[in-house]
């Protein structure tokens, strides 16, 4: 058996491949950003051929820094940002558009007309997600719209459709005229408002009211499957061929990463957005609380597991915005000692309603705002202040869990880029009341993916396996000062209620 597996993990800000060894350990690692497209108020797209050319570029570098070849790899793992549309032509390899990114609201009206027949949770009982611009079919269905010809070249057979996996994975396989598989897993399916949780299966009447052919969406497989997705192209940036059968969206590959897999076990991820998810086992819990009922993994032929999310649109995006738009920080690191500058929001909140917002709420016409200014704030405060928005935010989603699965989160293990940042850790632990905890491998996304790809080929046995690997690097207590547990948490929430009906 080869000695490493390799993560392929396509973010929204960047993409990074990293090389794992049986402990879990991180033995090479490369990482990329692309470009972030604004063309109007609302909209985020990507160039999905920028997205393939880091990701082989990434991959080069990770296999050179270690001085791998193929046959060192014994197997691969895909893992994503979800939901983010593409469409390209399966004889060229072009895509039709952008991407349209997760965060992106141009749906909005496709999503409220849909919603006239049935309303918001229309589809819910099928799908276990609310109509929200969030989700890929509504996408799609805008690209019909908008796109000329594109609906006649799907109906030809010509035009695919794939979410960040698909894409990378058809193009890792062959790309245009070779044989490349268009596949995803049921993880990335059930992102798209096509998939019925029930049958794991693109759901007939959803496609019809969609008006969205079967013949363009992807075959939905395992996260983890023996049969191999297919095998990495030999003149491909691995240089040789690898079996791809591993796959999953980053939340539940961090998810998987962090070993969650008993009922109960939860983890939140700190990256462009926020994602808490709770693992609920071989059952389909339906929320009453404003969460999601997703596909947490599928391992082979065993029964998949589900997952309540409560999924935040923007976090470290906000670090970003702070850093790209505003120029109040050179890097996002820097951040946390422009927040150290001050020793509380000295009054103010800022609610990132950028993409409007998304859990509890999912009110796509809220937009951001920041309240409580005084000639008092101070760059000091904005910094501070968006931080302890990520906090509360996070507070939010874990008090819906609490009330939908009765799980009372005794402490909350975190991962992604923005755990580097102490102080949001602090303040996270001290708006919830419980520790927080950072594993040995922040990197729980792309560790996740290695595991899937690596169940499916034996190099891991089964899940205990992976456990071992689990360890704490640090724990964060919270204080026992509750003003932000509790008196600012209800201000926060009274600024969030300001966000609401802005858009007309
Ligand atoms: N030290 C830090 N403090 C605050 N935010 C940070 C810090 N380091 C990274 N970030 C934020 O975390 C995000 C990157 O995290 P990552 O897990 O790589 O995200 P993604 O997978 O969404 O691309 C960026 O939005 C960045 O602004
Ligand atoms: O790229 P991330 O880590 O912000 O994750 C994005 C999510 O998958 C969107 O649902």
């Amino acid at each position: 058996m080869p000695r490493y597996i390799a993560a392929l993990d396509q973010g929204t800000t960047s993409s990074r491949c990293m090389i794992f060894n049986h402990g879990g350990e991180v033995v090479a690692h490369h990482q990329l950003e692309h470009q972030q497209i604004y063309p109007q108020a609302g909209w985020v797209e990507h160039d999905a051929l920028e997205i393939w050319d880091r990701a082989r570029d990434v991959v080069r570098s990770a296999m050179e820094k270690a001085g791998l070849i193929a046959a060192d790899i014994a197997a691969v793992g895909v893992t994503n940002q979800r939901e983010t549309t593409l469409v390209w032509d399966k004889k060229t390899g072009q895509p039709y558009a952008n991407a349209i990114v997760w965060q992106d609201t141009r749906t909005d009206k496709i999503c409220n007309q849909l919603a006239q027949n049935g309303g918001q949770d229309r589809f819910r009982a099928q799908t276990g997600l609310p109509l929200a611009t969030y989700f890929s079919g509504p996408k799609i269905k805008w690209l019909f719209d908008n796109v000329s010809g594109l609906r006649d070249a799907a109906e030809r057979g010509d035009a695919l459709f794939g979410t960040m996996d698909s894409w990378i994975i058809w193009k890792l396989t062959g790309g245009p005229g070779a044989g490349a598989v268009h596949v995803t897993d049921v993880t990335n399916a059930s992102r798209t408002l096509l998939m019925n949780l029930q049958t794991l299966d693109w759901d007939e009447e959803i496609l019809a009211e969609l008006d969205i052919p079967r013949s363009m969406l992807p075959r939905i497989r395992p996260s983890s499957d023996p049969k191999f997705y297919g095998l990495t192209r030999a003149d491909g940036p691995f240089g040789g061929e690898i079996p791809v059968c591993g796959a999953l969206g980053d939340q539940q590959a961090a998810t998987v990463g962090q070993t969650c897999f008993a009922v109960g076990e939860a983890k939140n991820t700190y990256g462009t957005g926020c994602f808490l998810l709770l693992n609920t086992g071989t059952d389909i819990v339906h929320s009453q609380h404003g969460l999601l009922t997703t596909l947490c993994y599928q391992f082979g032929k065993q029964k998949p597991v589900y997952a309540l999310e409560g999924s935040i649109a923007i976090a470290g995006a906000l670090v970003q915005w702070l850093r790209d738009r505003m120029r109040l920080i050179n890097t996002a690191a820097d951040v946390e000692n422009l927040a150290k500058m001050v020793d509380d929001n000295g009054g103010m909140y800022f609610v990132p309603a950028f993409s409007g917002l998304f859990a509890p709420y999912w009110r796509s016409e809220a937009r951001g705002l920041v309240i409580g200014m005084t000639r008092f704030i101070t760059r000091g405060h904005f910094a501070r202040a968006a931080l302890e928005a990520v906090a509360y935010q996070t507070r939010e989603v874990v008090d819906a869990m609490a009330a939908d699965s009765g799980v009372e989160l005794k402490a909350l293990k975190v991962d992604g880029g923005m755990t580097a940042n102490e102080l949001l850790m602090q303040i996270q632990a001290d708006v919830l009341g419980v520790p927080v905890i950072r594993p040995k491998v922040a990197e729980s996304t792309a560790l996740g993916a290695a595991y899937a790809a690596g169940l499916a080929v034996g190099y891991w046995k089964n899940p205990e396996d992976l456990r071992k690997n689990w360890g704490v690097d640090k724990t964060w207590q919270p204080s026992a000062d509750d003003t932000l547990r509790t008196r600012n948490y209800r201000m926060w929430k009274k600024a969030v209620s300001r966000t609401f009906d802005w858009l007309e």
